[in-house]
């Protein structure tokens, strides 16, 4: 079995450091911040994944992994660092990857082999992390293996996917790719597929998001389409997906997460060609001004109202907020009504912000103090609507009777379609689904 150095403790770094120890590798899990080493250190996990404190915790008490603030030698270095957007660029941030390249740099062998999990743009690999290797003076394919294999595990259920999902593999050369895949092979079960580079295997798991992001902008552009017919966009959806060639997915309130909506740009990031998947991503944004719009017909107008958004998660039962939907809505109905100015006697000027939407935010599977999330109860109190942002499970079992209770008014947007409607209806709600 291998030694390795794991380059990363987050999402995806940890589940993979600890998929390897399970599977006998000998793992050292490195991460630059000091909380993420000193939290799992102590045996605790900091994100919140099915299964995944169990997993990480038999690889840790068998001793197959270690956490570590240092970079070690190792066979194989891989490499799970952030990727970060930037919303003004739109570019994808390299700088975590050529760090974790600079630190793996010193520590190269030759024999050794470098893989770069990290979703990136296409040329990452072989453009940005090889001279920074290679300032080791090795040759990557010649002195040491250097490869892409991208990650498409699913948040929520990580652990399964990271074995079950077919995997790319694109080296720098063959030499590289075989490499790579002699690692993988000890626990994956799936295919492992090869490509012809690194850049190909980059560009492949770029499609696969865009993909998913415009095929959700098809179903949020039908959704709208069915309003405008008062007919429900879901049963439509779910007949036309009977054809044995048709496949659309669900709408909603807008695409969340750092993967779908930022994956499209990283693929145009050295190209001129985006055009539709731009305008995909464009249709998916636009979801919250769309129920920013239903609010506002449905409500007679938003001057003084108070909206309860139900789940600040990117997606239902998880506890990651990055790209939220209901955040964005959040962010957008504030910004509504334009803030008036008002002069004062001592020639001061005071914002009058009497007229915005005043907004409250609930999720039980959020756990950030910054957003000051508030009970279910507190959220409704004194609300004129609710929007159904996300699907957790907690807000099928919502009992519309007991809600009602603290309600001003009887509007419920369920962007999820996830409510019982005809028990809302009988309650004497309103509802209004995506
Ligand atoms: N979370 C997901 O669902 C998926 C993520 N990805 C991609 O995987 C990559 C990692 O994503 P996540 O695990 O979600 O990120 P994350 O933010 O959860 O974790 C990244 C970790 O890397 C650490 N780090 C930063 N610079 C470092 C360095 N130079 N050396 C060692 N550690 C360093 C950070 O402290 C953090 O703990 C990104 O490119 C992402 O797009 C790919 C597929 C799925
Ligand atoms: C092609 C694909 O399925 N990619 C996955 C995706 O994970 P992620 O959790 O971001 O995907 P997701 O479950 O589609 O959710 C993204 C967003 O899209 C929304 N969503 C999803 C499906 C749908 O029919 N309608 C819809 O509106 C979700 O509510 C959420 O806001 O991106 C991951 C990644 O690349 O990080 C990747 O590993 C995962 O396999």
């Amino acid at each position: 079995m291998s030694t390795l150095c794991i380059h990363g403790l987050g999402y995806i770094g940890l589940p993979t450091a600890a998929m390897f120890a399970n599977y006998d590798h000998d793992v050292v899990g490195y991460d630059t911040s000091e909380e993420v080493v000193t939290r799992l250190s102590d045996g605790e996990v900091h994100f919140d994944e099915p299964g995944l404190r169990a997993f990480v915790t038999q690889a840790i008490e068998s001793e197959q992994l270690t956490i570590s603030n240092e970079v070690v030698e190792a066979k194989y270095h891989i490499i799970c660092v952030p990727t970060p957007f930037d919303r003004e660029t739109k570019e994808a941030g390299l700088e975590y990857v050529e760090s974790a390249g600079q630190a793996i740099e010193p520590h190269l062998r030759p024999g050794d082999t470098v893989i770069l999990e990290s979703t990136v743009p296409p040329g990452t690999t072989a453009d940005v992390l090889r001279p920074i290797l290679e300032e080791s003076g090795l040759d990557a394919g010649e002195d040491f293996a250097l490869a892409h294999c991208p990650e498409t595990v699913l948040p929520g259920d990580i652990i399964t996917e990271l074995k079950q999902n077919a995997r790319i593999i694109g080296g720098v050369n063959g030499v590289s790719t075989e490499a790579a895949v002699r690692l993988y092979e000890s626990f994956v079960e799936a295919e492992i597929h090869t490509t012809a580079n690194a850049t190909t295997a980059e560009f492949v798991k770029l499609i696969q998001n865009t993909f998913r992001d415009a095929n959700i902008a098809i179903a949020n552009e039908i959704a709208k389409l069915a309003h405008d017919y008062e007919i429900d966009s879901r049963e439509a959806i779910s007949l036309a997906n009977e054809h044995p060639r048709v496949n659309i997915h669900h709408p909603g309130p807008g695409v969340g997460g750092h993967c779908l909506p930022v994956d499209p740009w990283f693929l145009g990031q050295n190209s001129e060609e985006l055009d539709l998947i731009k305008h995909a991503r464009e249709v998916n944004d636009g979801m919250s001004g769309y129920i920013i719009d239903i609010l506002k017909e449905e409500l007679g107008g938003l001057e003084d109202t108070k909206i309860a958004i139900f789940g600040v998660a990117y997606k239902g039962n998880v506890g990651d907020t990055r790209e939220s939907p209901g955040l964005k809505l959040a962010r957008e109905l504030q910004a509504v009504s334009p803030q008036q100015e008002i002069a004062m006697p001592d020639g001061g000027v005071e914002v009058d912000t009497s007229s915005s939407p005043s907004i409250t935010l609930h999720d039980p599977h959020v756990n950030d103090q910054t957003l000051q999330l508030l009970s279910r109860e507190e959220a409704v109190d004194g609300a004129d609507a609710i929007v159904i942002a996300t699907d957790h499970d907690e807000f099928e079992e919502i009992d519309p009777l007991f809600i009602s209770r603290f309600m001003n008014n009887n509007l419920v947007i369920d962007s999820k379609a996830i409510l019982d409607e005809d028990r809302w209806n009988t309650e004497g709600f309103r509802v209004s689904r995506i």
